[in-house]
Formats: C-alpha cells, structure tokens, sequence
C-alpha cells in the first residue's frame, strides 16, 4: 500500500492514494499513522479518492478525504489541500494550473504557480459570533469564525511566542459543540499578522491554513473593512491571505517529503 508524507509550512500529512475508495481508514488506523513515535508521524491523514467513487458530488475529479491526527474527520484543511494539489500534480494526476478538489466543506477551486506555491479559494469566511478562551489561568476573547470549520481568533498585546500551547485550551463547549480550532494573533503591523494555533483532534501545529484564513478574517471584521489581504506568519512558515466578500483565498508552499510502502501486516494488526 503506497503512502506519501508532505507538509505545507510544515503542517504535515501522510497521503494514501485510494482512488477507488477501497481502503478500510479507521479512525484507529488514522491514530496510529500518525502517532510520531508508533507510526510515521504527521498532523492528519489525506486520502486521495476520486470523488465519484467516494460517492460525493463534486465538480473535481478528486476528493480530498481529510482526517486529523487523532482520527476524527474535520471538514477543511487549507495545508492540506495544497498539499494534495502537489501530489496530484507531481503524480500527473491533475492537468494543471487550474482545476478543483472536492472537499467536505465543498469545492475548492485550485491554481499552481510558477513558483511552485498553490492558491487555494477557501470560499467564505463567516464570522459566527465571539466567546473566551483559557490558556491555563488567562482568559483570551476571541472572534469566532467558520471557514468551513470552526475557529476562536484571539488577537493579544503579549507575543504569542511565550504561551504554554501544550495543554488543551479550556473553551465554550455550548458554543462550539462540534470543538473549535483556537488561534492566538499578535498584529505586527499593517497586512502583517503573527498566529500560533492549537488544533482540534491535534494540538498544536505549525501552522494551519483555515487558521490563517480565519485570523485575517477576525482583523478585517475588528476593523470594520470590506475586504483585506495579510501576510501571516506561522511557527512553520509565511502564507498570504486574502478575504472579501463571500470569498477568501489562501497561497502558501506545499512539498511531498518522501514515499514508500506501508506494511500490510502492520496496517492489519492497527484496524
Ligand atoms: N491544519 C488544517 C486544519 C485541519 C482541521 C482542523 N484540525 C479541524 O479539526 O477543524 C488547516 O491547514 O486548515
């Protein structure tokens, strides 16, 4: 069974190419995969499946079947979906620049540059509301936000380098049902921000592309603009986000790391 490990600003993916959808991906088999110590380590699972034998609707040829490291099934991955693209490009799976991935928050229309980067559109950025968050005794504001999934964008005064993301923040559980991505945002200037994030079903990472999108979209509403275009920098990296009306866009790099082959008898023995 052929994998392949990626990163994109080094949130990083193992892929599975299943085209047919044939493969049994238990959310155990997902845990252990990516478990650095028992497995080959990574921030989450992209399984490669053409959309129709997935059985979803898409205007893609391809679906990007996405699953967080612990095994839960999240609806977006702005990493990963450049990292996906790159696979698809490199495999001569997808004619490029220019074409669509299917994913569980919808399309999401693709284009490879030149200089190797991917721009993803990220469709709407929605603003949900606010609530707090805590980061062991501080208490953290924050703009919550739906990019397909759920975010909490705090903005603070203090560098976020000095916070203590090992544990999980304590959050509104009545608000966010479903778990929440949490990003803490210093402002370093004007379009330039600085993100870390604790992830759902993660932890903490190096970078997440739907946390970049959703803290550009928290300063734009903060500040009362129509639109707005960022640089963000993230502990693994620099993407440019842009978010207008309806619509958003994320560009970043994305690299394939490696391939090889899976051993079926330790694939059978993590079912
Ligand atoms: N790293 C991702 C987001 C992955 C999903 C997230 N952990 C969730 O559960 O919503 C990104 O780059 O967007």
């Amino acid at each position: 069974m052929e994998f392949l490990k990626g990163h994109g600003t080094q949130n990083d993916f193992v892929l599975l190419p299943d085209p047919a959808a044939r493969l049994d991906l238990t959310p155990a088999r997902v845990a252990a995969l990516c478990d650095r110590q028992r497995g080959i380590g990574a921030d989450g699972v992209l399984r490669v499946v053409r959309a129709a034998d997935f059985g979803v609707e898409s205007a893609g040829e391809w679906f990007m079947d996405y699953r967080n490291a612990d095994g839960s099934i999240a609806e977006m991955c702005g990493n990963g979906v450049r990292v996906f693209v790159r696979y698809l490009v490199d495999a001569g799976l997808a004619a490029g620049p220019e074409f669509v991935i299917g994913t569980r928050a919808g399309d999401r229309p693709v284009v490879v540059r030149e200089d190797g980067t991917v721009t993803v559109q990220m469709g709407p950025a929605t603003i949900t509301g606010s609530s707090v968050t805590m980061v062991g005794e501080q208490s953290f504001s924050g703009v919550a936000v739906d990019v397909g999934n759920p975010h909490l964008v705090s903005f603070t005064e203090d560098d976020v380098a000095g916070l203590d993301l090992r544990d999980q923040p304590a959050f509104d559980g009545d608000f966010f049902p479903e778990g929440v991505n949490l990003e803490f945002v210093n402002a370093l200037g004007e379009g330039h921000l600085r993100m870390r994030v604790y992830e759902r079903g993660v932890g903490e990472t190096r970078a997440c592309g739907t946390g970049t999108v959703a803290v550009v979209a928290a300063a734009q509403h903060l500040a009362g603009l129509e639109s707005a275009e960022s640089v963000v920098d993230i502990p693994g990296g620099r993407v440019v986000v842009t978010v207008a009306p309806g619509e958003s866009t994320l560009t970043g790099p994305a690299e394939i790391v490696a391939r090889g082959e899976l051993d079926e008898a330790w694939w059978a023995a993590n079912g």
